[in-house]
């Protein structure tokens, strides 16, 4: 596939290594805004960019008809606005807060330990998730998507940041560590003791390689998915 790379970051540098290891070319390296024209040569895009560039990188790839897969955080009040975009151009579209097998296959296991927990009222939860000092939202999507899967399926109304007050609400502490590619970890803790579950990615390859996969998954079709139709979870 030719592959334009909206965003040449930590995540576009490792995407580039992951696609040329899989036979893929780059074809446009964007580090600024893209006018349709810039995607010409592309079979699929990747954006992997900035909280305020996302929205205008992936509607560009719906007005250019490019497939295009995001991983970008921190964008997502414009997300129903994006998916409406996205069905008017008739294009293809993923976003995920978290590309990797690991994280997403994590993410089932959340749902599950949530729905075994909403019964035991003695276990309260709080979740705690830390990415190097570079990053520039909080909490993380991944660290979002797990709370929304956390209210989807128990009593609580809502999750907030560093706040622990309220018990309707999941506490989210997130901390900036250096050189940290991204730790999640949920605690149910009792008087007597602790439940716990953690992804703790090692390096950016699991991301990298996933939005790759999503994107020979997603180059041939039309319409809005998400990484469980990608993996058929
Ligand atoms: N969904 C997932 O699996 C993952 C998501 N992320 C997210 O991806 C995003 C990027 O992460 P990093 O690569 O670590 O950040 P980074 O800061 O290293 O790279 C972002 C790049 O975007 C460029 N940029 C700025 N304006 C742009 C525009 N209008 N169009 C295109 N590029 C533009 C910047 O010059 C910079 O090089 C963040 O939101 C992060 O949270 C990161 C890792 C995994
Ligand atoms: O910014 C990062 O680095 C990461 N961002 C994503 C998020 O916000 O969840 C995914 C991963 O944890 C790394």
């Amino acid at each position: 596939m030719n592959i334009a790379l909206l965003g040449y970051g930590r995540m576009g540098k490792t995407i580039e290594r992951l696609a040329i290891d899989r036979g893929h070319h780059i074809v446009l390296k964007a580090s600024s805004p893209i006018v349709v024209k810039d995607l010409e040569q592309a079979d699929i895009a990747i954006e992997f960019s900035l909280p305020g560039a996302a929205f205008q990188n992936i509607t560009r790839c719906f007005e250019a008809n490019t497939p295009v897969v995001s991983g970008t955080t921190g964008w997502l009040e414009n997300y129903d606005q994006a998916i409406a975009i996205c069905k008017q151009y008739d294009a293809a579209f993923i976003y995920a807060s978290n590309f990797s097998l690991g994280v997403n296959l994590f993410f089932e296991l959340n749902k599950q330990l949530a729905k075994l927990m909403q019964r035991f009222k003695e276990y309260s939860l709080e979740m705690e998730e830390i990415h190097h000092t570079k990053k520039l939202d909080a909490p993380s999507g991944t660290a979002i998507s797990l709370a929304e899967q956390v209210i989807e399926i128990s009593n609580h109304t809502d999750w907030e940041l560093n706040e622990f007050g309220d018990t309707t609400k999941i506490p989210i502490i997130a901390k900036r560590i250096e050189d940290v590619p991204g730790t999640h970890r949920l605690t149910y803790s009792s008087t007597v003791d602790e439940i716990q579950i953690e992804h703790k990615a090692l390096n950016r390859d699991g991301f990298a390689l996933g939005a790759v996969i999503a994107a020979e998954w997603l180059q041939h079709k039309k319409g809005v998915y998400s990484m469980k139709d990608v993996l058929g979870l």
